[in-house]
């Protein structure tokens, strides 16, 4: 009989550095509370619920001033680094810390409502890839471009194969360092780490996720979000 294969651990990297200026609070957003537990909190422990998760490395920025106040500051599992001036630059700063770990997880501080489910979905991948990939929505809604600069319609996107990027994205270690290292130098925009790899060449593959893995970006997601959990919590301790 087959014996599954042992999987080896996995470091997170939870890039939380932004200042969150769309979420007009007044603190960082990833500080921002849902009961007890700030959307960092919420989102980490989302991660470290799967046992394959074994660390977490949390960029944050070079004056933040309330990481070192969360209980999660005092967990051996957790390491604090110094992020960069945008997302790409701190995934890389928690990347080059990372000391052995064949695959990296990268998931938003600001996306609460990891589902277990779409995790182990995710964290599956390495069973079948040797690239990596994303958890992602199939759209749904009729897209638009707009005229540049305008608020006007240019032109309706085909949403046939169009599909929302989420996190967490899931990688070879080496594969997304690399990729992530040129794609920076180069000067490409990188909104998310799978835009790395496709710069590089690479096709990583589309695991399709829950649409309430929403990112809290704006201040109607805080409620939202809060909602989302719950349900989530309640399905969890049925
Ligand atoms: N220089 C940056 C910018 C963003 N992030 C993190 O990347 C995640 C997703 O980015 P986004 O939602 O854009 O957060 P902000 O950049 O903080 O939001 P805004 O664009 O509204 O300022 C967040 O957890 C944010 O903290 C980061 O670590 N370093
Ligand atoms: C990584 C991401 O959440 C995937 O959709 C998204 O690109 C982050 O964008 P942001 O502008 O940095 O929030």
């Amino acid at each position: 009989m087959n014996k599954r294969p042992i999987l080896a651990d996995v470091i997170a990297v939870v890039p939380a550095a932004g200042v969150g200026s769309r979420m007009q609070a007044a603190c960082p957003k990833q500080y921002l509370t849902i009961g007890q537990f700030t959307l960092l909190e919420h989102s980490v422990a989302r991660l470290l619920a799967h046992p394959a998760v074994k660390q977490v490395i949390v960029p944050v920025s070079n004056d933040d001033g309330w990481f070192d106040s969360l209980p999660l500051a005092q967990d051996s599992r957790i390491l604090r680094v110094t992020g960069g001036d945008t997302r790409a630059e701190s995934v890389l700063a928690g990347l080059n810390a990372i000391q052995h770990s064949e695959w990296v997880l990268v998931h938003d501080a600001a996306r609460p409502c990891l589902h277990p489910d779409d995790l182990a979905r995710l964290l599956a991948v390495r069973e079948y890839s040797k690239v990596g990939g994303i958890l992602a929505a199939p759209v749904r809604d009729t897209m638009k471009r707009a005229e540049p600069g305008k608020t006007a319609i240019a032109r309706t996107v085909e949403r046939e194969d169009l599909w929302h990027a989420l996190t967490p994205q899931f990688f070879p270690h080496q594969l997304l360092t690399a990729c992530l290292t040129r794609a920076l130098h180069e000067g490409a925009t990188i909104t998310d780490e799978a835009s790395a790899l496709e710069y590089c060449g690479y096709h990583p593959v589309l695991v399709s996720g829950r649409s309430d893995n929403i990112k809290v970006t704006r201040p109607e997601d805080l409620a939202l979000a809060a909602f989302y959990l719950t349900q989530i919590q309640l399905q969890e301790s049925a």
